[in-house]
């Protein structure tokens, strides 16, 4: 359909133009307006109108100009399939018109990838692993832009630390070389705020932005993994690919992300429906953690992998956290927004359960994971980590996304509630 636009398109546009024209010169004898702007001297009538459409014409001719040669791009998502990587690919189809082919990369498969192939892009579906350096090469091949969303999102001890760096780094590692082997030469990766903090000691991280010093300390395989594939990611800009030109990198680092699809807060609204519709408190409400919609961050990571090229000086290397206008609250607090709504409540409990006692309580599911494991996995939400997480204040106060790349969050606050909560309502009808 673009290509086709782009001989017919100037073609049309005349034909539009000199219908347009007539029509204006016709009004504007009659109602002393031309084109939009008020009618001057009769002299000068005819060639302001004349231009105000003529530029209106150049603007659909160049419009449908630029749209006979866009649909050219090949993009690559890994993790296409998960939480966020569904997001991207969704927002790729609807907000990127250069796409020609996406490509959806994941070890699982989604049902619903079936239900794009049906639209103008050719959506493909590949079922792959990214600690298989072979496998990865044989996705990037060709692609344009890569966007490396994949990984091993555990903080529940699911998966043993050997496996988290297997896929979070040495993954990485994979589809960085394979960039570089096959000339793929733009990679936008996924990375998290756990590569700042909150650190093992548990200070706070207020309102932070990029440059915020802070002490980055952690021993979860999670964070560690994070923070290794940041870095070889960032190393990575400006190596030359295949074919002489540089590879430009740059890493997005999410705060906690909510919206359509959130696995731990469909965990948290299963565990209240489970307990007589509530939540106990575990965290004080001063607790902040920084929070942000699924929807603006795949527009960011749309947004910034469309920029890449243009602005690859600037972009080029380096970190953006990502953000929009969810509001500071613990995080149990901010679960509330949504589960709330949805027939849930949280029980105030701070007095009846100390800290101390809390962490003992995490402890004690630590071991009885441990006991557990050659029988069955337990991997409950409390544990001594997502304590330690939970309890200690990270938010995010920054622009430079929008200063690097001009991003504005797509979905207000307003709207990333309202289809969150559409979302557990509709969890709601299929858990009763
Ligand atoms: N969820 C959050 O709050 C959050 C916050 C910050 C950053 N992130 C990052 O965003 C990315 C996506 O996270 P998510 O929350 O969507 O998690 P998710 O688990 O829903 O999605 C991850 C996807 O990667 C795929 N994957 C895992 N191992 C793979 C492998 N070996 N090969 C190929 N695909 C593999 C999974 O199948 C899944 O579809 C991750 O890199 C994560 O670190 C998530
Ligand atoms: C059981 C209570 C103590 C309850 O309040 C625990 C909440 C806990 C499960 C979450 C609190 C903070 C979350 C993490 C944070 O949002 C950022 C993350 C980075 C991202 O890359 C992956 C997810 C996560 C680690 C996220 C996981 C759940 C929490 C620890």
């Amino acid at each position: 359909m673009a290509r086709v636009l782009g001989t017919e398109g100037w073609r049309l546009g005349w034909c539009l133009f000199l219908e347009w024209a007539r029509r204006e010169e016709e009004q504007a004898e009659g109602d002393g307006v031309v084109a939009g702007w008020p009618r001057r001297r009769e002299k000068t009538a005819r060639p302001v109108a004349s231009l105000g459409i003529l530029g209106a014409w150049l603007q659909v001719g160049r419009g449908m100009a630029e749209s006979t040669e866009v649909r050219k791009l090949v993009y690559l998502v890994t993790g296409g399939c998960g939480f966020l990587g569904e997001h991207v690919v969704r927002m790729l189809l609807q907000r990127e018109p250069r796409l020609s082919e996406l490509r959806v990369f994941d070890l699982h498969l989604g049902p619903w990838l079936e239900e794009l192939k049906t639209g103008p892009v050719q959506v493909t579906a590949i079922q792959g692993d990214v600690t298989q350096a072979h496998e990865v090469a044989a996705a990037v091949a060709g692609a344009h832009v890569v966007i490396h969303a994949a990984g091993l999102v555990d903080v529940f001890g699911r998966a043993s630390p050997k496996t988290i760096h297997e896929v979070n780094v040495q993954g990485t590692k994979n589809v960085i070389e394979a960039c570089v082997q096959t000339g793929t030469r733009f990679l936008v990766y996924t990375s998290s705020m756990e590569v700042v903090g909150p650190n093992i000691k548990g200070h706070p991280f207020y309102r932070g932005n990029e440059d915020t010093p802070y002490e980055a300390v952690h021993k979860h395989p999670y964070p560690c993994s994070k923070a290794q594939a940041e870095r070889l990611v960032l190393e990575a800009n400006g190596r030359e690919v295949r074919g002489g030109l540089p590879l430009v990198t740059c890493a997005l680092r999410p705060t906690g992300i909510y919206g359509e699809g959130h696995q731990i807060m469909r965990d948290f609204y299963h565990q209240g429906l489970r307990l007589g519709g509530r939540l106990f408190r575990a965290i004080p409400a001063s607790v902040e953690h920084g929070r942000v919609y699924v929807g603006n961050v795949a527009w960011m990571h749309v947004l910034v992998a469309r920029e890449l090229e243009r602005r690859a000086a600037l972009v080029g290397g380096q970190v953006y956290f990502c953000y929009d206008e969810s509001p500071y609250k613990s995080y149990e607090d901010f679960n509330m927004e949504f589960l709330g709504p949805c027939g849930l409540r949280l029980v105030e409990t701070r007095l009846l359960a100390p800290y101390w006692l809390l962490m003992l309580l995490a402890v004690l599911n630590a071991l009885l994971q441990w006991l557990l494991r050659p029988l069955l996995l337990y991997a409950p939400l409390l544990n001594p980590y997502t304590l330690a997480v939970a309890n200690t204040t990270f938010t995010v106060s920054t622009d430079k996304a929008q200063r690097h790349f001009g991003y504005e969050p797509l979905f207000s606050w307003e709207d990333s509630r309202t289809r969150t909560i559409r979302w557990v309502r509709a969890m709601e009808g299929s858990a009763q």
